[in-house]
């Protein structure tokens, strides 16, 4: 089933902020983790753009809720991005529902804080999962469906991918895991744009600061969050709104010429580098702080 291309009574109500109207009209793009902090605001900006819009994420309750908010150009697909079988009968979904996609946003991941004596192999495996293979499960069905098969002009579709990784590159005491698997994220995006370039595919990484979304201001210890801001030679938190605007420029043709980037987008957190600990990253020994532990995978309720 196609739905008709966004026309002005389809779009989301709030215009943007930067970009011209109309910018994005005809693409499809593909956001993974749509329901929720920077994928949402990400939605919002492609939309208002004039982008058809594909959400996937774990809790349906999540994707309908930006969903609401989007309007009618937005399509909701529950997936598990970790499992390649969801992963590949979400690209045919999306490209049974809205033809094409242009542009992939691996925006999907997140990581627990411990430091890294304590993280079990269970645990280690989880957060690689999540951020490397999930991204890389990801990346692979969209490209080989939807970007190497041949367009209307009998070429190589093309397509481009953008995939959210972390600042500081220097490490996140706590995160070894996700410090892990995001370096190899952005080579994974390196290679690929060699790779691929054939098939005009282009890929980069954001590489995020830290940003005042739900789950960053909730979810860590409240020394980390409060210092956090502190931190960033710019003196403040990104805004979703921010990473959104960058999103939408990169799918845009002025990101044409972007492929094999790491755009840090973090205020400048990237090049400071203070004595350790830094403010709010460790207990009074010097360990880095551990985050309480939550289940948001609906399939993960059941004791353990
Ligand atoms: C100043 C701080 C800078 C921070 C910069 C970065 C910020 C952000 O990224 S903000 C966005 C954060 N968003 C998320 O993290 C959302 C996604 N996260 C999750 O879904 C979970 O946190 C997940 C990554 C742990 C995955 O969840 P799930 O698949 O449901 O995994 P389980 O809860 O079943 O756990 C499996 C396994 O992992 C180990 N583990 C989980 N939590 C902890 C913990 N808090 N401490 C230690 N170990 C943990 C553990 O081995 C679990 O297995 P079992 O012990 O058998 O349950
Ligand atoms: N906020 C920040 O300061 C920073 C964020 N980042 C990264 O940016 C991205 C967005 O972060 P943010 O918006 O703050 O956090 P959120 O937790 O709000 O976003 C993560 C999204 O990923 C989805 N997701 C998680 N696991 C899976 C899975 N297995 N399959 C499908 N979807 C999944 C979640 O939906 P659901 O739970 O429904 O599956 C959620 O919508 C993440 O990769 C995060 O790690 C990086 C640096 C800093």
């Amino acid at each position: 089933m196609t739905i008709p291309e966004t026309t002005n009574t389809t779009r989301a109500a709030n215009p943007s902020a930067i970009f011209a109207p109309g910018l994005l009209d005809g693409q499809v793009v593909l956001v993974s983790g749509g329901g929720s902090g920077l994928g949402r605001a990400a939605v919002l900006e492609l939309v208002a753009l004039g982008a058809r819009v594909a959400i996937c994420g774990r809790r349906a309750d999540a994707l309908e809720d930006t969903a609401a908010s989007a309007g009618a150009a937005c399509s909701t697909h529950v997936c598990d991005i970790r499992d390649e079988d969801q992963v590949d009968r979400l690209v045919d979904d999306v490209l049974a529902r809205h033809g094409r996609i242009d542009t992939l946003v691996n925006n999907a991941g997140g990581q627990f804080l411990a430091p890294a004596e304590t993280i079990s192999p269970k645990g280690f495996r989880t957060v690689t999962r999540l951020n490397l293979d999930g991204t890389w499960l990801m990346t692979h069905a969209v490209a080989t469906k939807a970007m190497i098969p041949a367009g209307p002009d009998g070429r190589p579709a093309g397509g481009k991918v953008v995939s959210v990784t972390l600042s500081p590159h220097h490490g996140l005491p706590g995160m070894v895991h996700s410090s892990a698997a995001r370096a190899a994220v952005e080579n994974m995006m390196r290679e690929l744009s060699i790779e691929w370039a054939r098939f005009g595919i282009r890929l980069n990484a954001i590489a995020a600061g830290q940003f005042a979304t739900d789950i960053f201001m909730t979810k860590y210890p409240r020394p980390m969050v409060d210092a956090a801001a502190g931190l960033v030679p710019l003196g403040r938190l990104g805004t979703p709104e921010e990473f959104a605007w960058l999103v939408a420029y990169l799918a845009s043709p002025a990101g044409d010429f972007f492929s094999g980037s790491v755009l840090t987008l973090d205020g400048a957190r990237d090049n400071h580098t203070g004595p350790w600990p830094a403010a709010g990253s460790a207990d009074a020994a010097g360990n880095p702080l551990t985050e309480a532990r939550q289940t948001r995978d609906p399939s993960a309720q059941a004791p353990r």
